[in-house]
């Protein structure tokens, strides 16, 4: 089975190369290679003989660039060398391959862009520290506006590999060739959508050295869950794939609840029952069949309701409405020993509220599901959470706030563990930008923790299932489409 792809911010990515120093290996070998790597990339874009201006910054991507560029002029490619200072201002392995370059150099603004089948862009990658100025970002302006393909050498120019935020202004990519492992700002908006097609090169820096790194951000994809996901075996009772409960909203209201029963159903759980406010009974009945009812009068009605003890997973918030028995009903669900998924209504009703679900908050398997506007409104007051620049990071700092797994949502949605592990989701798509579509992925979620699987992997293999559903349908999907494709991705997945 594959391995779950770790991603590595620069400063884990520093650490690994550190260690793969110290193991013996010079650090200007792994520049041999990352260059080597680019050149290899570079080939593959252009005709044989081709002209090809490189951009080299300052630093260490600079250096990279630079060996890419010697590769490629002895292979008998037209190759010019702009640098961003001066030849003579390289430290460290730069410096060492600078001496390398045999012809002349010219500054970036002299160097023209316009004859060239190919740029690749060597200005900034893992050391950018600040919003690009002057020179540089001038460069960057010329680069986008020359309209011919871009290879990137770690990161496109300007963008931060932490936080794929565009420090002022950024390169877009034809192409990116990152070395020994993607970088969130790969994955993270907007940094995605100016990277191109990212390749990983190899450029001697082992696992053990990413191990040393710390790093504990992976690519939300199927090896990081689908172990866990769980097969009936002949004998199971329909009790051991447990029994979700979804609190309804009133008579107008109570959508979004059957969206969560029904996908908390197809996920595989056993049972499902929609919990109802009396007025809303019939409105439910009308439109339920395999899954459950019962009536449910506000927070005593689902203390009494929990006292079946073979209910294992609950749902509260969405369209429950922003109010105090909103969070009255969150308090009882809380105190139930249940595994426990916390969506719209249900945070928005904590809005600037976030102490009373910290502390002791939960002892069962919780996770919340926030869009940006839910976070920002629940964790008001607590800058710690929502000022890193880092959406792995807010989200984190959520996880460990509540000791809840935290779905932060999105076109580049990131789940969190209180653990520290996060995942970074890949595979979504626009379509899912679609009312109900966030219920749909709390029932997603619930049904896969009923069924035992722990907070992080349900929550990240429910994000997955959610947004390989959409795709698979595409334009014109509405989230009623949602729970009746999750089979044929759960098929996918099981081989079965
Ligand atoms: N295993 C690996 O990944 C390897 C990566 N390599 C390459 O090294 C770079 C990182 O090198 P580093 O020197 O740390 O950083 P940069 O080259 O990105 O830039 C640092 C340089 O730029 C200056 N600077 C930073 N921000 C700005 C700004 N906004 N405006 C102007 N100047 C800026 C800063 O002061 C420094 O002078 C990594 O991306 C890989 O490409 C190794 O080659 C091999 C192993
Ligand atoms: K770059």
């Amino acid at each position: 089975m594959n391995a779950p792809e770790l991603l590595l911010t620069p400063r884990e990515m520093r650490k690994a190369d550190a260690s793969v120093i110290r193991s013996g290996t010079p650090g200007v070998t792994l520049m041999q290679n990352a260059g080597a790597a680019v050149a290899d990339a570079a080939r593959e874009m252009v005709s044989p003989g081709a002209r090809i201006v490189v951009l080299a910054g300052p630093g260490q991507n600079g250096g990279d660039g630079i060996v890419a560029a010697t590769r490629l002029r002895e292979q008998g490619y037209r190759v010019s060398l702009g640098l961003l200072g001066k030849r003579e201002a390289f430290s460290g392995d730069a410096a060492l391959v600078a001496r390398e370059w045999p012809s002349d150099v010219v500054a970036v603004d002299g160097a023209n862009l316009a004859p060239a089948e190919l740029v690749i862009d060597a200005l900034f990658g893992g050391g950018l520290s600040r919003e690009i100025e002057g020179a540089a970002r001038a460069a960057i302006d010329r680069i986008n506006m020359s309209g011919g393909p871009v290879l990137a050498v770690d990161l496109p120019s300007g963008i931060d590999g932490e936080t794929g935020a565009v420090r002022g202004i950024a390169v877009r990519a034809a192409r990116t060739v990152t070395f020994a492992a993607r970088k969130p700002g790969h994955y993270l908006l907007p940094g995605r959508t100016f990277c191109g097609d990212v390749t990983v090169a190899d450029i001697g820096v082992g696992s053990s050295d990413l191990q040393a790194s710390g790093g504990r951000t992976y690519v939300n994809a199927p090896a990081l869950w689908r172990e866990a996901i769980p097969r009936p075996g002949p004998s199971s009772h329909k009790y051991e794939r447990g029994h979700v409960l979804v609190a309804s909203g009133g008579a107008t209201r109570t959508g979004a609840a059957r969206l969560a029963a029904r996908a908390a159903l197809r996920i595989g759980a056993g049972v499902v029952t929609v919990a109802s406010p009396p007025e809303a009974l019939g409105v439910n009945a009308a439109q339920l069949t395999a899954i459950m009812l019962r009536g449910c009068d506000g927070p005593e009605g689902l203390h009494a309701i929990l006292a079946d003890e073979r209910l294992n997973a609950l749902v509260v918030g969405p369209a429950l409405g922003v109010t105090a028995v909103t969070r009255a009903m969150v308090a009882v669900a809380a105190q139930a020993r249940r595994r426990l998924v916390l969506d719209a209504d249900a945070l928005t009703s904590f809005e600037g509220l976030a102490s009373e679900l910290h502390q002791g908050f939960r002892s069962a398997p919780t996770v919340i599901t926030p869009h940006d506007g839910e976070f920002t409104r629940l964790f008001k007051g607590h800058p710690d959470i929502l000022d890193p620049s880092s959406k792995v990071e807010r989200a984190r700092r959520a996880a460990a706030y509540l000791s809840a797994v935290a779905v932060l949502k999105g076109a580049d949605t990131v789940i969190a563990a209180p653990d520290g592990r996060a995942a970074i989701n890949a595979n979504g798509t626009p379509y899912l930008g679609t009312a109900g579509s966030g219920d749909v992925l709390c029932g997603i979620i619930a049904g896969l923790m009923a069924q035992h699987l722990p907070a992080f992997e349900a929550a990240a293999a429910a994000v997955w299932i959610h947004a390989e559903a959409g795709a698979a349908f595409g334009a014109g999907l509405i989230s009623e489409d949602l729970p009746e494709l999750i089979p044929e991705v759960l098929q996918g997945l099981l081989g079965a």
